[in-house]
């Protein structure tokens, strides 16, 4: 298998980005707390940076732990990059933002030297082609995806988010130094939930993705820590 993306961790367990998708930051801190050294990678959505979770970047930064800002930022480029300006401080190591030419240039003017890595969302997980459709878009979810991975190539954004499905394809077009982060990942028999693009953790390891995120069947679970190194053993088995 492919592997040799010159930003692919080192660390097996920077594979898994576990989403802290709860209420407040001492939900998340007990949440970090009961996973412990089986996780190594958390991402902060805006259910919980809405909470006050911002000051968890970093809090969890100063732990050695790897933060995912999932923002999802897209706004005209001014506010944009000062946006991302701002954010590049917090210790965060990736931040996305929505996959729009604009948005995806202002957001690497705003990361400017830091360290920070630009992350793109091209089309929803929960997305199949009828709400694609929907949404005023002709294209197959497939080209939409491999279209806007060119675009964010282009504007020098450092990863893409895509489902499992897309990722080969898009690993064609933005060759093997950009990162590809995929969630809409759930271990055989959990619950969908809204996700519509589903792959297990292994069979998205074996399409060569570089991260995987997951939420609630860790989150949700009696024993997340117990899911968490399941999901790890899945992902290794693959390698
Ligand atoms: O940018 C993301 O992280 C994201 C993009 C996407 O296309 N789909 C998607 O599910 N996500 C996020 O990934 C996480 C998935 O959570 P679970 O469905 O609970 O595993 C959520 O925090 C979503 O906000």
């Amino acid at each position: 298998m492919r592997d040799s993306t010159s930003q692919s961790p080192t660390d097996p367990r920077d594979r898994l980005i576990v989403a802290l998708d709860l209420d407040e930051p001492a939900a998340a801190r007990a949440m970090v707390d009961r996973i412990g050294d089986a996780a190594t990678f958390y991402k902060i959505g805006y259910r919980l940076a809405y909470a006050g979770g911002l000051a968890l970047v970093p809090e969890l930064a100063a732990r050695g732990l790897k933060v995912f800002l999932d923002l999802k930022l897209h706004d005209i480029g001014n506010t944009v990059e000062e946006g991302v300006r701002a954010l590049s401080g917090l210790g965060a190591t990736f931040l996305t933002v929505h996959a729009y030419p604009q948005t995806m240039r202002a957001a690497v003017r705003g990361r400017g030297t830091s360290s920070l890595k630009i992350i793109a969302v091209t089309v929803l997980t929960s997305y199949d082609e009828g709400d694609a459709r929907e949404s005023g878009y002709a294209l197959p979810i497939s080209e939409l995806v491999a279209h806007r991975a060119f675009q964010a190539a282009e504007a020098g954004i450092d990863g893409i988010v895509c489902s499992a499905f897309e990722a080969q394809a898009v690993r064609n077009v933005v060759g093997p130094a950009s990162l590809i982060v995929t969630p809409g990942i759930r271990p055989a028999g959990s619950d969908s939930g809204d996700q519509k693009r589903v792959m297990t953790p292994g069979q998205a390891r074996a399409a060569g993705i570089d991260h995987v995120v997951v939420g609630r069947p860790i989150t949700a679970a009696a024993d997340p820590r117990a899911v968490t190194q399941a999901i790890l053993a899945e992902m290794a088995a693959q390698e």
